[in-house]
């Protein structure tokens, strides 16, 4: 499978983001995008994950599964927020995502409590999502990317509030699913650690 992307330009209001972004990714490939703040790495990210419209270029999937043409059908997004219920425990909220999002073609997800032992959670399932520290909560939200299998994983900045057993635990799963044929596009301000990756340097519009 590739993503292709080619001569995007993306607007937020009034302003033109970014112009003319091409790359392309196989499969086992990561792309790390960085750039000052407001560059737009953030917009770019929520164009591949379908989340906003191109104002022009194109997003496509080539040699992918059969009946998925766009990205964002097969992709992880974790944004800056959690995308997580503060009242409901870590198990209901994974529990949720994992029927929420279903699997994708080729593979299954782990289970809840496999998931949450993956992310060195295993002995807070049963807490509300709210008690956890902040680094506990993006541990979790890392948690989200193995209950559901998808191809692709859209990441911004996923490594924001860890501390560096987590940032080495977040490098080995990013390792492992790209060994087992995943694409990964992490926007980042910190090194991720994350092997061999194909970079991209997003320099914003002067407003
Ligand atoms: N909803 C919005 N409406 C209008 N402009 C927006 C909106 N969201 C972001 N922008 C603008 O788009 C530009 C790019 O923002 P974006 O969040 O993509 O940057 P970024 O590179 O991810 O920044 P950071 O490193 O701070 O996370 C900024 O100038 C920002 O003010």
């Amino acid at each position: 499978m590739r993503l292709l992307v080619e001569s995007l330009s993306a607007r937020r209001g009034e302003d033109l983001i970014f112009h003319d972004i091409s790359f392309d990714l196989a499969t086992g490939e990561a792309l790390v995008v960085t750039g000052p703040n407001g560059s737009g790495k953030s917009t770019l990210q929520r164009v591949l994950a379908g989340l906003l419209q191109a104002e022009s270029g194109r997003v496509s999937l080539k040699d992918g599964p059969s009946g998925f043409e766009h990205p964002r059908e097969l992709s992880h997004y974790l944004g800056h927020r959690n995308a997580m219920k503060r009242e409901l425990t870590v198990e209901e909220n994974l529990c949720f995502w994992q029927r929420f999002l279903g699997n994708s073609p080729g593979g299954s997800g782990l289970d809840l409590a496999a998931a949450a032992a993956a992310v060195g959670l295993a002995g807070v399932t049963h807490l509300p999502f709210g008690y956890l520290s902040a680094g506990q909560q993006r541990r979790m939200a890392m948690a989200k990317l193995l209950v559901a299998y998808r191809p692709i994983w859209i990441l911004d900045e996923p490594t924001a509030a860890l501390d560096a057993g987590a940032d080495r635990l977040f490098a080995g799963l990013v390792a492992g699913h790209r060994e087992r044929g995943g694409i990964v596009i992490a926007a980042t301000h910190q090194s991720l650690g994350i092997g061999q990756a194909k970079a991209l340097q997003m320099t914003g519009f002067a407003h």
